[in-house]
């Protein structure tokens, strides 16, 4: 099974030259968003890829370089192209997406009064692989992030780990890696300080070269270039390019 992926955006949450860490992995003809922050749908539009040309969207977590791009997207898929788009969501997100993040902008008397009236939600239980088709597996991997928030890291097909935003985890890598057939990561990634709610280039650094040879990073800050050439085997994903797993 080859899938390709294509970042909408590299960029960490505040990064002002790069787009939110945003992706689109295709299948053929399927095309799973992961993760729909406040810029994807001018990064969207600057590929010419309309809402209606993505069959479901997959979040990881509530910060608004993942999420806050949802309202546009749901109101267009309802009012211009008159459907919902699949929703994949932890089935613990489900209630606190509406809730706190989409019920403000979005509710409508009688017309909008729940995540389902905008989305065909599918929840996901955790540790759980999904056939999102015949050439997409996906299983969400509780992982730490913020204290108290639940947020979720992506196995695709049974050997690509994608990250989305955590603190370092070494031994779920090297778990993924030495008992799952993992030889893939997207990794996010914090260049410089300390990682208090991310990973940082540091910690990724002191894993052993074999396992750095596998790592793309992602969720950088603007002054990603100052860092070329000094991440050894370690790449960086580029924003817009298409990659083939
Ligand atoms: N305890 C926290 C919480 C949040 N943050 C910043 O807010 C951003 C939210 O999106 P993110 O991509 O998770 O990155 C977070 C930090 O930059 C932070 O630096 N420390
Ligand atoms: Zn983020
Ligand atoms: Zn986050």
């Amino acid at each position: 099974m080859t899938l390709k992926l294509q970042m909408l955006g590299t960029g960490s949450a505040f990064a002002k030259t790069y787009f939110n860490n945003n992706a689109l992995i295709y299948d053929e003809q399927y095309t799973l968003l992961v993760d729909c922050g406040v810029t994807a749908p001018q990064a969207l539009h600057q590929m010419n890829k309309p809402f209606n040309e993505i069959d479901a969207v997959l979040i990881t977590h509530i910060h608004a370089d993942h999420v806050g791009g949802l309202e546009e997207l749901a109101f267009t898929m309802k009012f211009r192209f008159q459907r919902k788009m699949k929703l994949y969501i932890a089935e613990a997100l489900v209630d606190t997406l509406w809730e706190n993040t989409l019920k403000g902008g979005m509710y409508q008397k009688d017309e909008i009064m729940q995540l389902s009236d905008v989305f065909d939600v599918c929840p996901l239980k955790p540790a759980m692989a999904y056939d999102i088709t015949n050439g997409l597996r996906i299983e969400l991997l509780p992982t730490q992030h913020i204290p108290g928030k639940d947020s979720y890291s992506i196995y695709i097909n049974e050997h690509i780990f994608y990250s989305a935003d955590m603190t370092f985890n070494p031994l779920l890598l090297h778990h993924l890696v030495n008992t799952r057939g993992c030889d893939v990561m997207f990794h996010e990634c914090q260049l410089e300080g300390i990682g208090e709610v991310h990973t940082t280039l540091k910690e990724l650094m002191s894993l052993p070269q074999s396992m750095r040879e596998m790592i793309y990073l992602m969720h950088y800050a603007d002054n990603k270039d100052e860092f070329v050439g000094h991440t050894a085997e370690i790449t960086f994903l580029e924003q817009g390019k298409i990659y083939s797993f």
